[in-house]
């Protein structure tokens, strides 16, 4: 509820920018530019105009995305003519200078007698002359005061010093919720400041304290961002939100039990390195023979006692394996010919520790090797997905030196992410068939790596790029969304780029395939493709970076329709943490 005198009163101390001009639309307004404010800064400018609409006071709000100059004496031949002369032409040049700009409208309110103020359509053009004003902080204030409390800045509206407000809805039911979930997306070139927008937006949604949030941090920027106590870490616990980080190394294999150890066996080349077998198909017999040994699917003559996997990595339950693999019953299963038996037996009984010492490494990864640290995938996941709190987890995927316990590898990394994101989506499957929306963000940093738009050879890092699409697909009812963080529209996988409700454009995808893909991506305004486009490099400026961006969805009050918006982001050490937290700060 608002105060429509005040609406009203601040609207009319608003200073007047110039009118309604011809021709315009309900999709976009012409304005003609007053004399006085031909030399302003305009692109960028929020503006509002005051109109009638079913008899009650309407007021429409947008961006200015373009300013003309024209002066139609100047086109004529003679008059040109005269210009290459002389320079100018009294009082032709500058005076008879006529100045427009475009304007799209991104949301209406409307005021009834009561006072309230109500979310509304434009659903007609106002007449030629309708003073269109510049609108002031006060009456965005005054205009929002109802959402106020929901209110989030990333930063100012592009080109001026007065926030943008936001609102980033939770995907609960409920107060501030979205009822659902959706996908985010945040693009732009190596230093556009994209991290920085989705550590801010990360803060955002922290707010909402049943809220989990999942970190896949591939470049360990966010896990060093708590670790070191920086801004992050202060503005979590500021709103009493504790952050646990898990180094990737650190999560143990649990889910699919023997059949995941079959695939890292595989995987991991113990077979071909330390028990002679090369071919796939052997290799293959060779895996389903182990695991069904240790699970004592088939009678053993050593081995009395199936072994849970969790002691796997034990000498003793290597010696019996071993044991019972030298048997023929066995070999027989790897190999039908004799001279790949002897292979396999030769190799068993070439250096009996430095075989185990490999085979420990494997058996670690379903191991808690009595690390503190380490945590089981399914335990991180239900902690993540249980009903009692929102909980906040970094998992750290950087390259950083794996303990000695493990064998760590590329391919065995790909397949842990893989785990991670299946044990996911099917505990948030289960939640939802008892009835339970998981409400939880998955931000994956670097998301083109991950599942890139090509098939990748890398056989573990395919399946984990096909874990990640049908996860985006099939999660999103299950209120399970996901934040990608990315440098290219182009190169990451096009479903994923269908799913994106909610994206955040900064500078770099202006140019070539990328901004082909950021046209398909947000249909024909080719307007906002123009400002867009004039975004500056950020790494290119002489003295304060500025991190301009293209907000596009339903992520403001100022944009029902998804209009796209254009802002900097603030300063993300002072003055994004004052705009947003200075209360909880001071607590
Ligand atoms: N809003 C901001 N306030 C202060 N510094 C910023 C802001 N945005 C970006 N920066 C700084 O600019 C640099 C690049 O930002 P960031 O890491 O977010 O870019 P990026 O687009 O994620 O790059 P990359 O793809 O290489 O990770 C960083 O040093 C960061 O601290």
């Amino acid at each position: 509820m608002s105060n429509e005198s005040t609406v009203e009163t601040t609207f009319d101390k608003a200073e007047r920018l110039g009118v309604v001009g011809s021709p315009s639309s309900t999709n976009g307004f012409l304005i003609d530019i007053l004399g006085s404010a031909s030399n302003k800064g305009l692109v960028g400018s929020l503006c509002v105009f005051k109109y009638d609409q079913d008899s009650l006071n309407h007021y429409a709000l947008g961006q200015i995305t373009e300013v003309q100059m024209q002066n139609i004496w100047l086109q004529d031949p003679t008059m040109k003519g005269l210009v290459r002369q002389r320079g100018r032409v009294d009082p032709i040049t500058e005076r008879q200078d006529t100045h427009n700009a475009k304007m799209m409208v991104s949301a209406v309110f409307s005021t009834d007698t009561s006072h309230n103020v109500e979310q509304s359509m434009l659903r007609t053009v106002p007449p030629t002359g309708t003073p269109i004003k510049q609108i002031e902080e006060d009456f965005l204030n005054i205009m929002l005061d109802e959402f106020s409390e929901e209110l989030f800045y990333l930063g100012n509206a592009y080109g001026t010093n007065i926030p943008l407000p936001m609102w980033l809805k939770h995907f609960g039911k409920g107060p501030d919720g979205a009822g659902e979930a959706y996908h985010i997306g945040v693009f732009g070139k190596t230093g556009s400041g994209k991290s920085v927008v989705a550590k801010m937006l990360l803060s955002g949604y922290a707010r909402h304290k049943d809220m989990s949030i999942l970190v896949l941090d591939p470049q360990g920027e966010f896990s060093k961002e708590i670790r070191e106590g920086g801004i992050l870490n202060k503005i979590l616990s500021s709103l009493n939100r504790s952050v646990e980080v898990v180094s990737i190394q650190n999560l143990v294999l649990s889910g699919n039990g023997y059949n995941l150890f079959k695939e890292v066996l595989i995987a991991s080349g113990f077979l071909k390195e330390r028990m002679n077998i090369v071919a796939d198909d052997n290799q293959e017999r060779a895996a389903t023979t182990i695991v069904n040994i240790l699970q004592k699917r088939s009678s053993n003559k050593h081995l009395l006692k199936p072994i849970k996997i969790e002691k796997a990595h034990e000498r003793k339950s290597f010696d019996l394996l071993r044991l019972e693999l030298l048997e023929e019953k066995q070999l027989v299963k790897i190999y039908s010919g004799k001279d790949g038996q002897e292979k396999v037996r030769s190799a068993l009984e070439l250096d009996e520790d430095a075989i185990y010492e490999s085979w420990r490494k494997i058996a670690n990864l379903f191991s808690d090797r009595n690390n503190n640290k380490s945590k089981k995938i399914e335990t991180l996941v239900s902690e993540i997905t249980s009903n009692n709190e929102g909980k906040i987890v970094i998992v750290d995927l950087s390259e950083t030196s794996a303990p000695l316990d493990i064998l760590w590898t590329e391919n065995i990394r790909f397949l842990v992410i893989r785990e991670l994101l299946k044990e996911l989506t099917m505990q948030a499957e289960t939640e939802y068939k008892s009835n339970r929306l998981l409400n939880t963000l998955v931000i994956a940093d670097e998301a083109h790596r991950l599942a890139p738009k090509e098939k990748p050879e890398n056989d573990f890092l395919s399946e984990v790029r096909t874990t990640f699409i049908d996860s985006v697909r099939t999660t999103r009812k299950y209120g399970l969304g996901w934040m990608f963080v990315s440098q290219s529209l182009y190169s990451l996988h096009r479903e994923i780029l269908n799913q994106m409700r909610i994206s955040f454009f900064g500078f770099g995808l202006g140019w070539g395939i990328e901004l082909l893909a950021l046209k398909e991506l947000i249909g024909g305004a080719s307007e906002m493709i123009k400002l867009y486009q004039q975004f500056r490099d950020p790494q290119s400026s002489l003295h304060k970076k500025e991190y301009p961006f293209m907000a596009v969805g339903p992520v403001s009050p100022l944009s029902f329709a998804g209009t796209p918006l254009f802002f900097i982001s603030s300063d993300y050490l002072y003055e994004f943490p004052k705009l947003n937290f200075e209360s909880s700060n001071k607590e």
